[in-house]
């Protein structure tokens, strides 16, 4: 199986073709190829170019628990970066289908950098979802091991939890992202987000990543995250969202659309042995 492998401030996919699948790709094929120690080590699996009717190109994104993701932020540039790479586009805008819906994308500074409009949020309990009547997911207090965190829920096509804090760690993400993640508010499960307001166009946020785990960054998060900071008046509309792993650029309209840019690095290709596909030990 060849592959592709790209980052995006620190946060690795691969991109695969199609054409490497004869059927519906197996759950063991996705986490031996992204696991980091039996496999290739990425955050995320990308597969596409499919033909789409409603978009130039269609794309399907991993997680690497193998769970199917909507949508993915940084999987979007590099996906991007992939097609420029490929030669299947230039400068020009461009649009692309997931499941979480159709972003238009353009790639810069010669596939250094990638903007995408990755579309509208909703802080809607149903759209997200949320368990319970419906309403705007905002300012709610969650009880995790004992703890109130205060909490506002958004999708961008994936679901996200933006928890505000003074101080986002690693350690807060790796201990909390991981309980969040799972609970029972979150019937789709749900990506989370610590998030200090640093000023009205600076915010740094920690990542615990549905299905992955810790990333040091990741797109939709930056875009839910700048999303919640100005819906609830805490940021100006362009927002710096500042990662582990780097920065994203996030624009959102008053109508609340999102554009988030930000850097993608091509780190290598190869060939997957057939041997690492089919491992059962884990
Ligand atoms: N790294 C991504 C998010 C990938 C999908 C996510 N884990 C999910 O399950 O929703 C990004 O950059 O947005």
């Amino acid at each position: 199986m060849n592959f592709r492998k790209y980052h995006a401030l620190g946060n690795v996919y691969l991109v695969v073709s199609p054409d490497e699948f004869l059927d519906e790709p197996a759950a063991l094929t996705i986490k031996n190829i992204c696991h980091k120690h039996y496999g290739v080590a990425s955050d995320g699996l990308l597969i596409g170019p499919f033909e789409s009717s409603v978009a130039d190109f269609g794309l399907r994104i991993f997680n690497p628990d193998a769970s199917e993701a909507e949508k993915s932020g940084n999987g979007l540039r590099i996906f991007c970066r992939a097609l420029w790479d490929a030669g299947l586009v230039k400068d020009k805008p461009f649009s692309i289908e997931t499941k979480g819906g159709v972003v238009k994308a353009q790639v810069l500074e010669a596939g250094r950098r990638v903007n995408v409009e990755m579309g509208k949020v909703s802080f809607s309990s149903r759209d997200i979802p949320v368990w319970g009547e419906p309403r705007e997911v905002l300012l709610e207090s969650l009880n995790v091991m004992g703890l109130d965190h205060i909490y506002s829920a958004v999708t961008i096509g994936n679901p996200h939890c933006v928890i505000l804090t003074d101080s986002p760690t690693e350690t807060l993400a790796k201990e909390f992202g991981p309980l969040i993640e799972t609970h029972p508010n979150f019937p789709n499960r749900t990506n989370v987000q610590f998030m200090q307001v640093i000023d009205r166009q600076h915010i740094c946020i920690e990542i615990w990543e549905r299905g992955a785990g810790y990333t040091l960054a990741s797109g939709s998060s930056s875009c839910a995250a700048a999303a919640v900071a100005y819906k609830l008046g805490l940021c100006d509309a362009n927002i710096k969202v500042i990662m582990p792993g780097g920065q994203i650029d996030i624009d959102i309209s008053e109508d609340f659309r999102v554009s988030m840019s930000g850097g993608v690095t091509r780190v290598c290709h190869g060939e997957i042995d057939p041997e690492c596909l089919s491992q059962v030990f884990h």
